[in-house]
C-alpha cells in the first residue's frame, strides 16, 4: 500500500508574490479556498492559551514527518492538524497516517504544505486501486484512491462549505445541497487534454543571439508535476477519452521525431470530434484504408473509435489543430466548434445537466388558490449570459419560445450562430449577440423580454460574474436564475450578492448599495471532473415573492456627507438611465 514519490526539485506552487500580503489573495482562488479550510480546522485546536503564544517549534524544510489525516479540503487535499499547526498534503484519505515531506511554512496563517511520501497505516476510505501510474506524481487528479461514492459526498460537502465561507448568507437563507449527479463515466470521459512540454533551459538565450535552439534530448512531455511549476512525462492519461488517448500517443511521437522543428515549449491539444452516421450509411463512407470520408481528417482507421448508438455509428477522432472543427452531440443537438476553443470537456455528463436544468428551471406549476386548476409558469424567455458557442441556449431552446444567447468572444458567437442553423433553430426564436455581459441588458433587443417572463442563465469563467452585472442583473429582475458554474466559490459570493444584495461603487466611485431579490431553490454539484477535485455547481434561484418581489429602492450614500439619497428602481427591468450609460 505505501507508495514513495520522489522528491520535487522543481519550483513550488504557492510562491508568494513580495507584494502580496498573507491576507491577499485572488477571490475563489485555491488559496482562499484552503485558508477557509485551514481556519476551520484550526478552530478545533485544543492549545492552551500559554501554548498558543508560545513561539511554534515548526519541521525543519525538507524534513519527513508522520501525520493523522483528519479531513479533506475543498481543494482536494488532505489536511492534519498537529501541534496548532495545520498540514496540507496531497494524496490523502481522512483516516489515514501517512509520511509527509514539509517544502513549506505559512506561518502567518498556521499551515504548512507538505509532499505525500508514503502511506503508513492506510484509511478504511482508500479501498480503490489507481488506474494511474502517475497517481501521486501528476498534479491532474487527487481521488483515484477513493470510491466513487466518497468521491460525490465529498464533492456535495465542498458545495456546503462554499456557501458557508463565502456566501455570506446567513443559514437560513442556504437550501440542503442536494446530492452530486455523477458521471456515468468516471474514467475514459475527458473530450480534451492540452498536455505540454518545456523549452530547453538555454532555449531562451539561445534564442536573443539569433542561434537555433539545440535539444540536448526530448523533453518530458505531459503534465504538472503535483506542487512544482516542472512538467512530468506522461504517456496515457486514463481520464481521456479513447480517441483522445490515441491522440496523445500520436502527438507523443510526433513531437519526439520533430522536436528539433521547436524554437521553445508548447502546448498540445487533444480534442474529441465526433461523427455521426447512420447505420444503414456507415459501409459507404468508409475508404479503402478504412479512413473517414465525411471528416476529410484522414485518420486511418486504428485513429477511429466506434461507438454504437441506436440508429447511428459514432466515430470519435482527435484532432489537434486549434483552428480545425470539432463537433460534439448532446441529447440529439449538434455543436461544431473551433478546436481550440471553450467547450465543455464531459460529453458523458451533459444530458444529465441539461435534463436536470429543463425540470428545474421553470417555476414549478401551482394549484391556484380559487381552485381554478394548476397554473403553468408564465415563464416563455431565456438569456443565456456568458454563452460561449451556444450550448444551454441550444439544448434548452425548446423549453421557451424566445432565447437569445450573449458572449464577449465574437468568434463563440459566429460559432453559436452556426450551430443555431446546423439544429434548425429559427432566427426569430434564438439570436446570438456578441458583447460584454456587463452591459447585457443594453444589448438585449426591444421588446419580448419581459422580466417576469424570462430566465436568465449564467455560465460565467471561474472568477465568477462582476459586481457591474450583478447589479444589471437585480435591475432587469428575471422571475428565475439558473447559475452554473465550474467554481463554487465565487458562485456562492455571486448568489450571496444576489439574495442579500451588495455594496458597490458606483461611475464616480461614490458607495452605492444595491438590494438583493432572490432566495435559493436549489443547490447542487454535478462531477464534470471524476477523480479530482472539482465540481461544476448548478443553482436555481427564483424571485422572493409579495412584498420582498422588486427592490424599492436603490440607496446611493453620498459619501462625503454621509446621507444617502435614494434612486427609485422602476421594478419592470427598466434601470434609472444614470446608472447604465
Ligand atoms: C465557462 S464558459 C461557458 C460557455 C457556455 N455556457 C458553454 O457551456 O459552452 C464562459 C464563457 O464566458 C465568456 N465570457 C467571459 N467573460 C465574459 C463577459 N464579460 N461577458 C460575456 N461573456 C464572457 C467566455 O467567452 C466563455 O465563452
Amino acid at each position: 500500500m505505501a507508495q514513495k514519490r520522489p522528491f520535487n526539485e522543481g519550483k513550488r506552487h504557492f510562491k508568494k508574490n513580495k507584494k502580496q500580503k498573507a491576507s491577499q489573495v485572488a477571490e475563489g482562488s485555491n488559496e482562499e479556498v484552503l485558508l477557509a479550510d485551514v481556519r476551520r480546522l484550526l478552530k478545533q485546536t485544543t492549545l492552551t492559551d500559554d501554548e498558543a503564544k508560545d513561539e511554534k517549534q515548526l519541521p525543519e524544510q525538507h524534513s519527513e514527518l508522520d501525520l493523522d489525516i483528519h479531513s479533506l479540503s475543498s481543494t482536494g487535499d488532505g489536511l492534519a492538524l498537529r501541534d496548532g499547526q495545520v498540514y496540507v498534503v496531497p494524496f490523502a484519505a481522512p483516516g489515514d497516517t501517512i509520511t509527509a515531506k514539509v517544502y513549506r511554512h505559512v506561518q502567518e496563517e498556521s499551515y504548512s504544505l507538505a509532499d505525500f511520501v508514503s502511506v503508513k497505516k492506510p484509511s478504511p476510505h482508500r479501498t480503490e486501486t489507481p488506474r494511474c501510474p502517475y497517481f501521486t506524481q501528476c498534479s491532474g487528479c487527487q481521488f483515484q484512491h477513493l470510491p466513487y461514492d466518497y468521491q460525490l459526498a465529498h464533492k456535495k460537502s465542498i458545495v456546503e462549505k462554499a456557501y458557508i465561507n463565502f456566501s455570506g448568507l446567513s443559514v437560513d437563507k442556504v437550501p440542503a445541497v442536494g446530492d452530486t449527479i455523477g458521471s456515468p463515466l468516471q474514467y475514459g470521459y475527458r473530450t480534451k487534454l492540452t498536455p505540454h512540454f518545456d523549452g530547453p533551459p538555454g532555449g531562451r538565450r539561445d534564442k536573443r543571439q539569433g542561434k537555433k535552439v539545440t535539444w540536448e534530448d526530448v523533453p518530458p512531455i505531459g503534465f504538472m508535476l503535483k506542487g512544482t511549476r516542472k512538467t512530468m512525462d506522461i504517456e496515457e492519461c486514463p481520464i481521456g477519452t479513447e480517441s483522445v488517448q490515441k491522440g496523445m500517443k500520436r502527438e507523443r511521437e510526433r513531437v519526439r521525431r520533430d522536436i528539433d522543428q521547436y524554437q521553445r515549449g508548447a502546448t498540445l491539444l487533444l480534442r474529441e470530434s465526433t461523427e455521426r452516421i447512420k447505420k444503414e450509411r456507415a459501409g459507404e463512407v468508409k475508404q479503402d484504408n478504412g479512413a473517414n470520408v465525411l471528416s476529410g481528417n484522414g485518420e486511418s482507421a486504428e485513429d477511429v473509435v466506434t461507438e454504437d448508438v441506436g440508429e447511428y455509428e459514432r466515430r470519435k477522432t482527435c484532432i489537434t489543430d486549434q483552428k480545425a472543427t470539432s463537433t460534439e452531440y448532446v441529447d440529439d443537438f449538434r455543436f461544431d466548434n473551433p478546436a481550440g476553443a471553450f467547450f465543455q470537456n464531459n460529453n458523458s455528463i451533459l444530458p444529465l445537466v441539461t435534463q436536470y436544468i429543463r425540470d428545474n428551471i421553470l417555476a414549478p406549476p401551482h394549484v391556484d388558490t380559487n381552485g381554478n386548476g394548476t397554473i403553468k409558469s408564465r415563464i416563455k424567455n431565456m438569456i443565456d449570459a456568458y454563452c460561449g458557442s451556444g450550448f444551454f441556449t441550444i439544448a434548452l431552446s425548446q423549453t421557451f419560445s424566445r432565447s437569445i444567447g450573449i458572449d464577449i468572444a465574437a468568434q463563440s458567437i459566429t460559432s453559436a450562430r452556426q450551430n443555431a442553423m446546423l439544429n434548425n433553430l429559427p432566427d426569430d426564436s434564438t439570436q446570438f449577440i456578441a458583447a460584454d455581459a456587463n452591459n447585457l441588458f443594453s444589448a438585449i433587443p426591444e421588446g419580448g423580454f419581459a422580466p417576469e417572463e424570462t430566465v436568465v442563465v449564467i455560465d460565467p469563467p471561474r472568477k465568477g460574474c462582476d459586481q457591474g452585472f450583478i447589479q444589471q442583473l437585480l435591475w432587469y429582475a428575471p422571475e428565475r436564475i439558473c447559475y452554473v458554474s465550474c467554481n463554487v466559490h465565487t458562485q456562492a459570493r455571486d448568489v450571496g450578492w444576489l439574495v442579500d444584495g451588495l455594496d458597490m461603487a458606483d461611475d464616480e466611485g461614490l458607495p452605492l448599495k444595491v438590494k438583493g431579490l432572490y432566495e435559493i431553490e436549489s443547490l447542487r454539484g454535478f462531477d464534470f471532473f471524476p477523480q479530482t477535485g472539482h465540481v461544476e455547481g448548478v443553482a436555481i434561484l427564483r424571485k422572493k415573492k409579495a412584498g420582498a418581489e422588486v427592490p424599492e429602492a436603490v440607496e446611493q450614500i453620498d459619501a462625503l456627507n454621509g446621507s444617502a439619497s435614494t434612486v427609485e428602481a422602476s421594478g419592470d427591468g427598466e434601470a434609472p438611465a444614470e446608472l447604465f450609460r
